[in-house]
């Protein structure tokens, strides 16, 4: 398996100035008062499929129009809804790729949105100012309904390569109650690292409980007929900071 730490290899970006993900450590985080509450504005109907891409499962949306999208918070202009993707481990004492205070959560969801003063996703994403991604933590606690949705289609996607449909479903009903959050200036977390993320990470975790993240656990980084690999610790670990700010939209 092509860890992290093989990556600068084929993309030096790797070892670049704005790199994600990172340690958040709320006690050096600034407050800026000029930031401005998350405005997120989801429409179920545009949940299109889920599937295994053979790094994480993603479920994605029909971005044409701005029915989805993000505003307000750290950036301007309007960022549509791509998709949004989670990062977990092999066991519960880690799994996140921000870590707050040096402390892991089992898993990390990741809601990605692209600038619409582009054309679209692959043109934004080479842009320092082209991607928004919102992470959200995940806490083991009670059972979460919400996400059980989308471990109920698991089934149909246990390879990687399998796809299915996947509608209706509202992201906004895995965002926790309170939307208070980090910003900084970051990158993708995963091949080809593209520093062209305004990273927006919430304060406040999501819960989920030790039987859904087994179920995670049980997809597959394999396609079918090969030898089964079983889908876990696919998170990057936290990057230098390289002297950039991290800016808190709460006291
Ligand atoms: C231009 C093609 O680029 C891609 O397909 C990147 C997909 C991609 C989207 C989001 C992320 S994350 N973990 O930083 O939210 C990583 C990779
Ligand atoms: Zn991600």
């Amino acid at each position: 398996m092509k860890g992290p730490d093989k990556w600068a290899a084929n993309f030096p970006i790797a070892d670049g100035p704005r790199q994600s993900p990172i340690d958040i450590n709320p006690g050096l985080a600034s407050y800026d008062g000029a930031l401005k509450p998350l405005s997120l504005k989801y429409d179920p109907t545009t949940c299109l499929d889920i599937l295994n891409n053979g790094h994480s499962f993603q479920v994605t949306f029909l971005d044409d129009t701005d029915s989805s999208v993000l505003t307000g918070g750290p950036i301007s202009g309007v960022y549509r809804l791509k998709q949004f993707h989670f990062h977990w481990g092999a066991s519960d004492d880690r799994g996140s790729e921000h870590t707050v205070a040096g402390n892991k959560y089992p898993a990390e969801l990741h809601l990605v949105h692209w600038n619409t003063k582009y054309a679209d996703f692959g043109e934004a994403a080479g842009k320092p100012d082209g991607l928004a991604v919102v992470g959200v933590f995940l806490q083991i606690g009670n059972d979460n309904a919400s996400l059980q949705k989308v471990l109920d289609a698991f089934g149909a996607i246990k390879n990687k390569g399998k796809q299915t449909t996947f509608k209706g479903f509202d992201p906004s009903s895995l965002l926790p109650a309170c939307l208070d959050y980090w910003t900084y200036d970051g990158s993708l977390t995963t091949p080809p690292l593209l520093e062209s993320v305004t990273w927006i990470v919430c304060k406040d975790p999501i819960s989920v409980s030790s039987t859904q993240m087994g179920k995670f656990r049980s997809l597959l980084f394999s396609a079918e007929g090969e030898p089964e690999c079983c889908m876990v610790d696919n998170y990057r670990p936290p990057q230098p900071l390289k002297g950039r700010q991290v800016r808190a939209f709460f006291k």
